[in-house]
């Protein structure tokens, strides 16, 4: 097939490069030309595991294409995936300008019949519109057909996703759509769920709202478990088990960031408000959200009084590990906070560096040696629970630190552990540990 995605960001690349790997014939197309000229070059903008080989051998091969031309885009495309941006807007809403110029576009370069498939995650009502525009639009003689196609991946897995997701949704009411669509997915092996279009839009904003209800719950039980003396650890693993909860999405922590749950979650409120019905349940996720975020600084107020000219290690910045996305990442709460309270931060992360640099600027210090964040540090905060950070020699935090006082914001590690070194460690939800400690190395 001739299919053209619209988009190059993690999802509109992560779909290009997987649908070339499956034999079709794909062009991606963007409005950057930086980024464009970046993926020409077989060299991925995003990290993403296992992405940056698939992009290299589908352009080797001739499969993959990429151009900022959208008449070369979309003239010959019998299948056009949007993915673009839907970013939130001040009020919460979801920002549709960069959907519907696509829709412009193609109407404008349309030269066959063609299916639209929307990956972007859009409000309700949204993929009825963008077939008003193409069919304002378009020559009187070609027919387009919208179909919303939601998208479920998760970043730093996203190839794996692609090929292993839970399932795909086609939402259309037009079965010779459905069937070419559902060819294009037939040999993952995936569940496919076909529905109509409103129904489609809704289980995407369903399925983002119910998992970041599932982490703020967690996190209300933690804070709970805090204030009585239990352990968070142990009441999932209690719930965990039972099938109807189930283990998954149950981690206490600082809460959820990234480019998605916190918009979806908002524009899902929206919606519902749009419709005059309040969605108090998911206001009070987003709040228990905002309010999580902040927690280490409290703890650490709470633990060692005035932050001022204190060394704060800050220990990760992408908003998840396995991603070099800052997007609404906890640490970037952190920061604003510790700043506001005059600490002095060094950040480390292994890779979401640039990207924190871009928000942050020089208001802090980075680097990629755990040990230099740690140096002379009066905390440490740990803001993601990358690899590095776990495997960390809970020796390092005694060895480097001016007091080994962690607030662990991920719980990355166990608290068996911990109780044999001698530290402060604060973490979510868990039993804090107070271990004398006497240092005996200077660095
Ligand atoms: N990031 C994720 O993990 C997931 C994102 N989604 C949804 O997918 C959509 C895209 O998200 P991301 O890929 O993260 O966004 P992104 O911001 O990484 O990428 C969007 C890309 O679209 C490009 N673009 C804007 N206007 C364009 C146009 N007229 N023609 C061609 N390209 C254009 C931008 O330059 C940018 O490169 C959003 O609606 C998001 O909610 C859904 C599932 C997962
Ligand atoms: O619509 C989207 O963009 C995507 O949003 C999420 O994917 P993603 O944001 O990449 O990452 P997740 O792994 O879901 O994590 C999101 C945030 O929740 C936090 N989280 C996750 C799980 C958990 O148990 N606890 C927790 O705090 C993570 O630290 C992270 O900050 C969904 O998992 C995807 O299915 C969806 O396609």
């Amino acid at each position: 097939m001739n299919i053209t995605v619209a988009g190059s960001g993690y999802v509109g690349l992560v779909t290009g490069v997987c649908l070339a790997e499956l034999g079709h014939r794909v062009i991606c197309s963007d409005i950057q030309e930086e980024k464009i000229a970046m993926l020409q070059s077989g060299r991925s903008p995003i990290y993403e595991p296992g992405l940056e080989d698939l992009l290299e051998k589908n352009l080797q091969c001739g499969n993959l294409h990429f151009t900022t031309n959208p008449q070369y885009a979309y003239e010959d495309a019998e299948i056009i995936f949007i993915a673009v941006g839907t970013p939130e807007q001040q009020d919460g809403t979801a920002n549709l300008t960069y959907v519907c110029e696509v829709a412009h576009s193609i109407a404008h370069f349309m030269k066959h019949d063609v299916i639209i498939c929307t990956k972007s995650t859009v409000p309700v009502g949204t993929n009825d519109q963008i077939a008003e525009i193409i069919q304002r639009q378009k020559p009187v003689n070609l027919h387009a057909e919208v179909v919303a196609n939601p998208e479920f991946l998760r970043e730093g897995s996203a190839v794996v996703d692609f090929f292993y997701g839970d399932r795909i949704v086609i939402g259309t009411n037009c079965s010779k759509a459905a069937t070419t669509i559902e060819q294009i997915y037939l040999p993952l092996g995936i569940p496919i769920i076909k529905t109509d279009i409103k129904s489609a839009e809704m289980i995407k904003y369903a399925a983002n709202a119910f998992l970041a209800t599932k982490i703020s719950f967690i996190n209300e039980i933690a804070t709970i478990c805090e204030k009585v003396g239990a352990n968070i650890d142990e009441v999932t693993k209690g719930i965990g088990k039972d099938e109807r909860i189930g283990p998954y999405f149950l981690q206490a922590g600082i809460g959820y960031g990234g480019s998605c749950f916190p918009k979806d979650t908002k524009a899902l409120v929206q919606l519902a408000g749009n419709m005059q019905h309040s969605f108090d349940l998911l206001q009070a996720v987003i709040e228990v959200n905002t309010r999580q975020a902040s927690l280490p600084v409290v703890k650490a107020k709470e633990l060692i009084g005035s932050l001022k000219g204190k060394k704060v290690a800050l220990l990760g910045l992408s908003f998840k590990p396995n991603t070099d996305d800052v997007r609404e990442a906890a640490s970037l709460v952190i920061v604003k906070e510790l700043l506001k309270e005059g600490a002095i931060i060094t950040a480390y992360d292994p890779i979401a560096i640039p990207n924190a640099q871009h928000v942050l600027g020089n208001t802090i210090e980075y680097t990629q040696d755990i040990r230099l964040a740690l140096l002379h540090a009066d905390v440490a905060i740990i803001a993601t629970e990358w690899e590095e950070i776990k495997q960390l020699s809970l020796d390092s935090y005694e060895l480097y630190m001016k007091n080994p006082i962690v607030i662990d914001g991920r719980n990355c590690y166990s608290l068996k552990e911990i109780r044999k070194h001698p530290m402060t460690y604060i973490s979510i939800g868990r039993p804090i540990v107070i271990n004398e400690y006497k240092k005996s190395t200077t660095y």
